[in-house]
């Protein structure tokens, strides 16, 4: 089995039709700790949350491939920017991991976001919705819904597995 440390269905989703593809297991999702403050700041601290919810779900009882997959924000001149982090873990201890795609936050969330908020709530207010991070997240309302965030996702689970596809040219 693969385990997903995540019931969030924008995220499981796209590791199902990903792993199922790749891997030809089943996917599970189990909700795991991530050890990191839910809105993680930094590449640093969302790759940490992601490679602890790869770690947590590899323990779960038949995983064969634990997966970690943690959002973030970081901060630059420009502004902050959302990314998304993908950590595979295998049972041999093999590993692979990615960041996806970055998107330009608007100056008034990131400010939130910078001064202690969580993005997901802050988006569903400026955008009137609900639980968006569970559908089209902060990505498909800043883009229109051209990129939802499965699709984003999706995007970083396929850059977090060359180590697998070819382990030939990763030696670990
Ligand atoms: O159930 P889990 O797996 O924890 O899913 P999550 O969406 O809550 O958690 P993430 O670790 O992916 O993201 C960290 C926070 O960033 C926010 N977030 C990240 N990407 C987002 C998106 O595309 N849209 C809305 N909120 C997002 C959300 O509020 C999260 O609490």
């Amino acid at each position: 089995m693969v385990i997903v440390g995540s019931t969030n269905p924008a995220k499981l989703n796209p590791a199902r039709a990903v792993f199922a593809e790749v891997f030809g297991l089943e996917i599970v999702g189990v909700e795991v700790p991530s050890g990191v403050p839910d809105q993680p700041i930094g590449y640093a601290q969302t790759l940490l949350g992601a490679q602890n919810r790869a770690r947590a779900a590899l323990e779960q009882p038949g995983a064969r491939y634990g997966v970690g997959l943690e959002g973030g924000v970081e901060f630059d001149p420009y502004g902050g920017w959302l990314f998304n982090v993908a950590y595979i873990l295998r049972e041999d201890g093999r590993s692979g991991f990615a960041r996806g795609g970055s998107i330009l936050l608007p100056p008034e969330v990131a400010a939130r976001v910078r001064a202690g908020e969580e993005l997901g709530p802050v988006i569903d207010e400026v955008a009137g919705l609900k639980d968006s991070k569970k559908t089209s997240g902060a990505v498909g309302f800043l883009t229109l819904h051209r990129l939802e965030r499965r699709e984003f996702w999706r995007h970083t689970l396929e850059l977090a597995l060359p180590t697998f596809l070819r382990p030939e040219l990763y030696p670990q």
